[in-house]
């Protein structure tokens, strides 16, 4: 996991000081790229513990099409608590409940979840219901009929669209590209704008967690994850921490497992398993909103 503290190290030395709509400044470079080789083992990072259980929920919530919290609340993943209670505080309904309080709700009351507890039309709507197109399930569909096809893509960015989301999606747009005589799966990923320290762990985590899912289902191997940045920041109250990863040597790298399935759409929880994951401990930080 070299190349993800590489690419903060490079921000700590030539990252510029910017300010942003959080309110919290952040040191950020323009351009930036890593690429993890599967084969190698799956780049989940050691230098902290990261919270996998909250990746594969939320991937799978996004492979389901799901937008609503309700489902990631009841699994206990709280990442996107924030912007679903600051976009049911501009309702006429708030009537200034804590975020603990609405979140109970969120939990307990299916009617109250299905009114309040939508994020828009964010990544799960975009990636199986774009305007009627289901991007993934095509996409899938190219791998296997036209490995060739340099336009096996799938794009969230629906500008018609992004006012309605609870936040204009960061991990943008993706490619898959079949090499190697038609063995190996591919995936190369833009995130507009990274969060170096809480974000991109769970993007590289979720995004090679894909690349394995839909190469499986492929009947092929799993290649490499290009991840390519756009703005890659380090908010300035995640210093502290980031300076800390950097002193810690990274452990080798965990393997996932997958049971057979015939579609991954049908995979479930329990179906996959991260093994032999050895990691320094937790380190936390505050998210900007
Ligand atoms: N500023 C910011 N950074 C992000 O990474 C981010 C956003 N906003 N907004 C949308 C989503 C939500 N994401 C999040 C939000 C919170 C955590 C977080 O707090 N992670 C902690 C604790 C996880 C837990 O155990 O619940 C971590 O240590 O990784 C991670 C990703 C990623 N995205
Ligand atoms: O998957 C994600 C989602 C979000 N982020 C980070 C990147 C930024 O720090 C914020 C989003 O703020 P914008 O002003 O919309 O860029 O969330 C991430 O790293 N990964």
């Amino acid at each position: 996991m070299k190349q993800y503290l590489n690419l903060m190290e490079k921000i700590l030395t030539e990252g510029e000081l910017r300010n942003n709509r959080t309110g919290i400044d952040t040191i950020s470079v323009f351009g930036l790229q890593a690429k993890y080789d599967l084969q190698q083992g799956f780049p989940l990072v050691t230098t902290k513990k990261v919270f996998f259980k909250g990746v594969v929920h939320e991937l799978l919530w996004f492979l389901a099409g799901d937008t609503n919290i309700q489902y990631l609340v009841k699994n206990n993943v709280r990442i996107w608590n924030e912007w679903a209670f600051e976009r049911y505080k501009k309702t006429d309904f708030y009537h200034g409940e804590s975020q603990l309080e609405y979140i109970e709700k969120i939990k307990n009351d299916d009617q109250f979840a299905a009114q309040f507890g939508d994020l828009g039309p964010i990544y799960g709507h975009q990636w199986r219901n774009s305007n009627g197109v289901d991007q993934l399930k095509e996409v899938i569909a190219g791998i296997k009929n036209n490995p060739n096809s340099r336009r096996l893509i799938v794009d969230c960015w629906n500008p018609q669209e992004i006012s309605e989301m609870a936040l204009p999606p960061c991990h943008t747009f993706f490619q898959f590209y079949v090499s190697n005589n038609g063995q190996t799966l591919n995936l190369q990923l833009y995130q507009r704008s990274a969060d170096m320290f809480l974000g991109v762990p769970f993007n590289i985590a979720s995004y090679s967690l894909l690349l394995q899912l839909v190469a499986q289902e492929c009947g092929l191997e799993a290649g490499t994850f290009v991840h390519t940045i756009g703005d890659g920041h380090i908010y300035v109250n995640h210093l502290d921490q980031v300076k800390l990863q950097l002193t810690r040597p990274p452990y080798p790298l965990s393997k996932i497992t997958i049971k057979p399935f015939a579609s991954i759409f049908d995979v479930k929880f329990e179906d996959i398993e991260l093994v032999d994951y050895q990691s320094h401990p937790l380190i936390k930080g505050m998210v900007a909103v």
